[in-house]
């Protein structure tokens, strides 16, 4: 029976939002093989078609293009070899630059055939048609000269590894990545994304850029970075996972139809269907406090400002109420601007712990003007969660956020209900304090690494800040829950943004105190749909479509034009390529706090099937339509 057209939005979604480590894309791959399905000419079908489109966005003529091929010698650069035997077929001027000791031999005779010509960097490649180097001089030779030919070109296709790449790139993928990529690092680059090739060839990844670490989303030596990587059959963590998500470009998914259905992603990434489902609906028998309330001891006597922050999050964060505990003169600052919050200790949904309240260390540094009393508030409320699982009741009181000044005052183990916020420093603290040796450096180059460390060690749910977030929990399995968003743009690394966050998480929690009772494995799913939240309140602040991640263009073999018209329409506006943006505003935390009530309506009514009130609200010239009218937040 031929799927409805629900259906196959659903599909698109999971498709599009869950990505499998390497072993399982092969077992997705296998019952293709064995009936015989020609995967590799549909790959390359399929990136012949982007390689197209990219250029003709960059203002070349497809059939003139310089195109140099990276090819390695398994069935990644069988993917490029059939691919640049379509380009070349076409017109196009192809080289191919062979990086192993053999190719893939049906690719290499598609690609004789159709013109191409290919040069070996080896001195021990054995290739038919093709004379290696016959010595060290004359292999650096030739590969000063694959360089200088890879410069010059229109268009490179990076296909020297995919998913059987095993630890970081050697020998000569190695060279020629570090002399046109990056050895290590993130490129220095604006975070919006930039007209593709500006600055020299187009780079299109086949599968994956090559040197990225499959499953662990790093970037463990060399690599190239893409403007268009085009994946096949599914989605793999390192186009999902910070730091190597960065370096993909534009995603393109090749959807080979794939049945997905008896797999547990290794990373999901949040979006706005998910995040809807999540968001609690006021009812006609609702009172403020069915709603959720939250409870806040945030800001201290050294820093006012994120208590108001917090709390302003927390109040716009669809709840019912905030109760705020702190400083009188925190408490009188967030009277003035939000009336409605109650001062002092009540029945709480949830808290949000520590945002603005000194660490030990910064406390003691302030000597008596730094004594708020905050800090023992918060001990003896993570001391109660603690107590709470000693006595098998790890649901007797409300989950907890805990943010800044309350990661120091960890008891040894939490459960999953706690929602730890640090940023890299601070997560590098905390696990050196469980007998880790690592600093934040290391937290930003091994993200999920120590984010699952951190769970493990503490039993908290993690979510680590960047412009891709992370969030690792528990999943009722052993291995953990992971959860990405990088809806929202860079502009939200601003002072308060953190504090903005924990309030909005703990908005979140409140609205849901009932299911997560029940069911603890959705703190993962809430503290994510929390930070797709507050990247999308900036997004709507700041108003641009700049993000840390954008979903994949979903490409269907069977029918290429429709993603040339996708590709079109998704760069309407600028007209400047596959990886067009536009870049927005800068924005103060405070407006991101004042625009989230904005996101919730957004996202709930689109739940709602108010697709038509938002089109509207487009027309009608709204703030948010610059965003929404070609964002692919919706499927
Ligand atoms: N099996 C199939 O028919 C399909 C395969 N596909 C493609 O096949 C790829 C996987 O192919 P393979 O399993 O052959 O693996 P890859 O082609 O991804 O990688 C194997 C090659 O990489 C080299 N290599 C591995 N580690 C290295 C390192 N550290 N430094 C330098 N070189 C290294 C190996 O020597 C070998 O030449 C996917 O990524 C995808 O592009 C897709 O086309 C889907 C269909
Ligand atoms: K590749």
């Amino acid at each position: 029976m031929k799927p409805s057209p629900d259906e196959r939005r659903e599909a698109r979604r999971t498709l599009a939002t869950s990505a499998y480590s390497a072993d399982m894309i092969r077992s997705l791959e296998q019952p293709f093989l064995d009936d015989g399905v020609p995967l590799m000419r549909i790959a390359a079908g399929s990136l012949a078609s982007v390689a197209d489109v990219m250029l003709t966005q960059a203002g070349m003529e497809p059939a003139e293009a310089r195109i140099v091929l990276l090819a390695g010698a398994g069935n990644n650069g069988g993917d490029g070899l059939y691919a640049s035997a379509d380009l070349a077929g076409h017109g196009a001027d192809v080289t191919v630059v062979a990086t192993g000791r053999s190719l893939h031999q049906g690719g290499l005779d598609a690609l004789l055939r159709a013109g191409g010509v290919v040069t070996a960097l080896d001195p021990q490649a054995a290739i038919p048609g093709c004379e290696a180097p016959t010595g060290p001089d004359q292999a650096s030779e030739e590969l000063d000269q694959a360089v200088d030919l890879c410069r010059q070109a229109d268009l490179i296709i990076d296909a020297m590894t995919g998913i059987g790449l095993k630890g970081a790139l050697r020998g000569i993928p190695a060279a020629l990545a570090a002399e046109l990529g990056m050895e290590s690092g993130l490129p220095d680059r604006p975070a919006w994304h930039y007209p593709a090739g500006q600055n020299g060839p187009l780079v299109l990844a086949v599968d994956t850029p090559s040197g990225v670490d499959i499953d662990e989303g790093t970037l463990p030596g060399a690599y190239i970075p893409a403007d268009v990587t085009v994946t096949m059959g599914a989605m793999k963590p390192c186009l999902m996972l910070p730091p190597s998500a960065y370096v993909c470009g534009r995603i393109v998914l090749v959807d080979f139809g794939f049945d997905t259905s008896a797999l547990v992603p290794s990373v999901s990434c949040m979006n706005a269907e998910d995040c809807a489902g999540l968001l609690r609906a006021p009812r006609v028998d609702d009172t403020k406090y069915s709603r959720g309330v939250v409870g806040l001891v945030t800001g201290s006597a050294l820093y006012h400002g994120a208590g108001l922050l917090s709390s302003r999050a927390a109040a716009s964060g669809n709840v019912g109420m905030i109760r705020y505990c702190g400083p009188e003169q925190v408490g009188n600052l967030i009277l003035q601007e939000l009336p409605e919050t109650v001062l002092g200790r009540g029945r709480v949904e949830s808290w949000v712990l520590g945002s603005g309240v000194p660490t030990r260390q910064a406390q003691e540094a302030a000597g008596p003007e730094g004594q708020d009393g905050q800090r023992d508030l918060i001990a003896d409320i993570l001391n109660r969660q603690a107590a709470d699982l000693d006595e098998d009741d790890a649901a007797a009181d409300p989950p907890v956020v805990a943010d800044a000044g309350a990661l120091d005052l960890l008891p040894d183990r939490l459960g999953p209900r706690t929602v730890l916020t640090p940023h890299a420093g601070e997560m590098a603290a905390l696990l050196n304090s469980h007998g880790e040796n690592v600093d934040g450096d290391q937290v930003m180059a091994e993200p999920l690494r120590w984010a699952v460390r951190a769970c493990q060690l503490t039993g908290a749910t993690i979510l680590l800040k960047g412009a891709i977030t992370l969030v690792v929990g528990e999943d009722g399995t052993d291995r953990p829950r992971v959860m990405t968003t990088g809806f929202g743009p860079a502009w939200l690394s601003t002072a308060g943004s953190g504090d903005v966050l924990s309030g909005t998480i703990g908005a979140m929690l409140a609205q849901n105190a009932g299911p997560i009772q029940d069911d603890a494995t959705l703190m993962v799913d809430l503290t994510a749909a929390a930070a797709f939240l507050h990247g999308l309140a900036g997004s709507l602040a700041s108003g641009g479509r700049q993000t840390g991640w954008e979903q994949p263009l979903i490409f269907d073999p069977r029918k290429p034009q429709d993603f040339a018209d996708l590709v079109a329409e998704d760069n309407q506006p600028e007209g400047q390529g596959v990886v067009a943006g536009h870049m927005g505003q800068p924005i103060r935390a405070g407006q991101v706090a004042d625009a989230l009530p904005r996101a919730i309506g957004l996202v709930m009514s689109r739940a709602e099937g108010a697709a038509e009130q938002i089109d509207q609200s487009i027309q009608d010239g709204d703030d948010a339509s610059q965003f929404f009218e070609n964002s692919s937040l919706w499927f």
